[in-house]
């Protein structure tokens, strides 16, 4: 599947439109190491990031130049020609969806614009173009994480996953949650590349809109990608069961505070756990470290049960934010990906601007919560955009909200009990 996205032909409709304004949009042979090199020099400028070291360089191009579609915008008459003026890359991967299953997505990344070509169409061009290389997969959805939550609604984008980053104030914390029975031993990172990425394997398919990875998410994660700077202040732990078995992780670094030694903040990267014994011995081994007056934790669930293990509600504060965006391109194969909490029929209209789900769709929902979705000509129970459903489609997102907020039309207490998922959906990575 992957090496024949990389291989798949530029989209005609984007080609055209950029070639009328001189620009030259083309896919990028990420094996061919000088390729890759001005493509990823270019998306590194255009995240404002520092210029990356050779071995950066060369460890991208072995972890990523082969299985990623790389995809340039060329201004033959710029500075630097071979640089493109514009990027993104993308790549298919399984998007857990409701009922412990996984839809087939195109995940979309490093889309940038130089400054000196920026609000001309150029990003419009690119981000549309791999919808429709999407659709010639037969992928029904694409999805990304954003810089700027203002960019993708345009484009039939929207959240459809939330995240939380906690600032815990240790010194008010008692640990109050069940004692863990099993060990928290220091390792390596590598020591955790094969363990580690199995136990996100094993946790992936219960949470609606976790996604696959491996390669360089996953080294990156564990700060074993040669060239990163921060990787040397990563320290990890593993959370081995009485058994012996591996099973869970986190990753931390320690942040000295200059005016008092005992107030070191630890940052928590990641903490994934594939039993609830292995998810109290870990936040109790964090909250727990000496020299240390704060825990901050990034991209953490919203329905994290840490609040409820320790013995002060307010020692957590908490921010949230969008985190994954969801973008419905095949409404009959993206629908009947997942499962409904209702038995029964729900017929929905879907508006598009683009077009690609648009239509009135039946929702067929048998007892085992398997739906078939045909388009149909019955009347419409709710009425809403793309983006709309995008967002009802991980389960995550009330359709009562979204109707008071004038997103949707209709029955949103029979959407609900059709779409709403018992489980949270959480993405616990940055793509
Ligand atoms: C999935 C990801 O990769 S997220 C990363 C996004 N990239 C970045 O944040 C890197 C820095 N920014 C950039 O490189 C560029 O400014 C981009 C990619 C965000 C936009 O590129 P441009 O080529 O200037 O966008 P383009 O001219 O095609 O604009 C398309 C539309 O988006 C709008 N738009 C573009 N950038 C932004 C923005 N930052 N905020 C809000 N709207 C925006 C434009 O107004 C235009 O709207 P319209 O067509 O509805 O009138």
């Amino acid at each position: 599947m992957s090496t024949r996205s990389a291989d798949l032909p530029i989209d005609e409709t984007s080609r055209a439109r950029l070639a009328a304004q001189g620009l030259r949009l083309a896919v990028v042979d990420g094996t061919d190491a000088a390729a890759y090199e001005a493509w990823f020099r270019a998306e590194t400028r255009g995240f404002h990031n520092a210029t990356p070291t050779p071995e950066t360089i060369a460890t991208r191009h072995r972890l990523l130049g082969k299985d990623r579609r790389l995809v340039g915008v060329f201004d033959d008459t710029a500075g630097i020609p071979e640089q493109p003026v514009a990027t993104t890359i993308c790549w298919p991967a399984d998007l857990t969806v409701p009922g412990r299953r996984a839809v087939p997505a195109w995940a979309v990344s490093g889309v940038t614009v130089a400054q000196t070509h920026r609000r001309r169409g150029i990003a419009r061009a690119l981000v549309e173009a791999e919808l429709r290389t999407a659709l010639a997969q037969d992928l029904p959805v694409a999805m990304l994480t954003v810089s700027e939550s203002t960019i993708y609604s345009r484009f039939g984008y929207s959240p459809a996953a939330f995240a939380r980053d906690l600032t815990i104030s240790t010194r008010r914390v008692r640990w109050t949650g069940p004692e863990p029975r099993g060990r928290v031993q220091l390792v390596t990172g590598e020591q955790l590349r094969e363990d580690g990425l199995a136990i996100v394997e094993r946790v992936r398919l219960g949470r609606p809109g976790e996604m696959s990875y491996s390669g360089h998410l996953w080294t990156r994660q564990l700060g074993l990608a040669p060239g990163d700077a921060d990787s040397r202040k990563l320290q990890i732990v593993r959370y081995d069961d009485p058994d012996g078995v591996p099973q869970g992780f986190a990753v931390y670094e320690l942040v000295e505070d200059p005016a008092d030694y005992a107030d070191h903040e630890l940052k928590l990267h990641t903490l994934v756990a594939a039993t609830t014994d292995a998810y109290a011995g870990l936040w109790r081994y964090v909250l727990e470290m000496d020299l240390v007056a704060t825990v901050t934790a990034h991209l953490r669930p919203v329905d994290e049960p840490l609040r409820w293990m320790i013995d002060d509600f307010r020692a957590v504060r908490v921010n949230e934010l969008d985190h994954l965006w969801v973008r419905v391109l095949d409404v009959p194969a993206a629908l009947a990906a997942r499962t409904y909490g209702a038995p029964g029929r729900l017929v929905i209209a879907i508006d598009d601007p683009l077009g690609f789900a648009a239509g009135t769709w039946a929702v067929d929902v048998a007892d085992t919560g398997e739906a078939t979705v045909r388009a149909t000509d019955d009347p419409a129970d709710a009425s809403m955009s793309v983006n709309a459903l995008g967002s009802l489609y991980l389960g995550g997102v009330p359709a009562r909200t979204l109707a008071a907020a004038g997103l949707l039309t209709g029955d949103a207490e029979r959407l609900d009990r059709f779409f709403r998922a018992p489980v949270e959906p959480y993405l616990s990575i940055w793509f």
